[in-house]
């Protein structure tokens, strides 16, 4: 495993915690997705909302209002604008923002479309504006202006679209201007999951996988997946390899703690970059305040790296906080790593314990 190569790609795809789909999980997420609202594990909330709206819309024999699914990547915004178009018997057109830099690349996806198909935008917030300037026009009237020809011999012919059903995905709800998020008719943010979801997720994958798993070997799992449904699939398939080449193939906790040991992702789904900068900011820095390019430096990785890849995760476990004066480690983060904060009195073999048996790969 390359660390470098987190800096050309933030959301590094050989990362087994990384939350982005790399090449083996497409390959395998098509069998996984869950087919309908009901097959749907957790977003209870977002599945009751949805369900009324797709009922409506069906009801009324109209095609469904136009949906914005914000939540971080691997959550199942791409399953549930399949489960959206399944719902509603309607093809399905699946395109992102990067994609479409150009107006008239705009102008043939929707020219194309039929009647009541679902438009799946992922990343939406990376567009190009004029761009998401024809879609403002396409969402509310289904009319676009196709522009022909340039500066003042240049004419606007207008074009009628299918009425269809836009699914805009975003990380990021708060980056889309305004005039684009209010012409969704519904939108929904989608949460982390709660561990005892993800051992739902993992229960069912497992079941497609043909695997055997008992709920120990799924809890263990679950509570190493950072709240994601994409990292609990893909931590299952490597310790479903590890169940068959170094055990009888079934998944107990045993198998899983053993396996994902070997993986280097901890109990609470730290990896070696986010141990790493735990590590550096403990042992040689006290737990903080330090700055950011110090504590990168002293991890050997760049600083959008550290400030990118690994903190988000690490804030969001409560373990690091981020403040004016720099980087700070949390109570939670000297347990997590079984270490004593300077000036407290030394842990007792409970504290000691509290870390996750990988003190050997990092030990000083
Ligand atoms: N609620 C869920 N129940 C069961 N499996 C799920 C659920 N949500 C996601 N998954 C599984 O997780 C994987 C990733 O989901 P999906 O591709 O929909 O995520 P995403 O939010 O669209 O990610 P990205 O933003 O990277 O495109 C899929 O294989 C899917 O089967």
């Amino acid at each position: 495993m390359n660390w470098d190569d987190t800096t050309d790609d933030l959301t590094a795809p050989e990362r087994l915690v990384g939350a982005s789909a790399d090449g083996e999980d497409q390959a395998v997420e098509a069998a996984l997705r869950p087919k309908d609202l009901g097959e749907f594990i957790g977003q209870e909330k977002v599945r009751e909302q949805l369900d009324l709206v797709l009922r409506a819309a069906r009801a009324r024999g109209a095609t469904a209002d136009h949906v914005l699914l914000s939540g971080a990547p691997g959550l199942g915004k791409t399953t549930l604008s399949m489960i959206i178009a399944a719902e509603m018997g309607a093809p399905i057109r699946i395109t992102s923002g990067p994609a479409i830099q150009h107006a008239g690349d705009l102008a043939a996806i929707l020219s194309s479309l039929q009647e009541g198909e679902v438009l799946f935008l992922d990343e939406i917030h990376r567009m190009s504006r004029p761009a998401e300037e024809m879609l403002y026009m396409a969402m509310e009237d289904f009319r676009v202006d196709v522009v022909v020809g340039k500066g003042p011999g240049a004419t606007a012919i207008p074009l009628e679209l299918p009425p269809f059903t836009l699914v805009g995905a975003t990380t990021r709800a708060g980056l889309l201007p305004p005039p684009l998020r209010d012409r969704f008719g519904f939108t929904a943010h989608m949460e982390f999951y709660a561990p005892d979801e993800l051992e739902r997720v993992i229960h069912r994958s497992a079941r497609l996988l043909d695997v055997e798993i008992d709920a120990e070997g799924a809890a263990e799992i679950a509570g190493r997946s950072r709240g994601t449904p994409r990292i609990a699939n893909r931590l299952l398939r490597r310790v479903r390899d590890y169940a068959q080449v170094k055990a009888d193939g079934v998944i107990t906790r045993e198998v899983a703690s053993a396996a994902l040991q070997v993986y280097e992702v901890d109990t609470r789904g730290l990896d070696r970059l986010d141990r790493g900068v735990l590590e550096a900011l403990l042992k040689l820095f006290g737990g903080g305040p330090v700055g950011l390019s110090t504590l990168a430096v002293a991890v050997g990785e760049e600083r959008e790296t550290v400030e990118e890849v690994a903190e988000p995760f690490l804030v969001r476990e409560g373990l690091l906080a981020r403040t004016p004066r720099g980087r700070i480690a949390t109570p939670a983060a000297w347990a997590h790593l079984g270490l004593t904060p300077p000036g407290a009195s030394a842990p007792g073999a409970a504290g000691r314990t509290a870390g996750n048996g990988q003190g050997d790969l990092f030990g000083a």
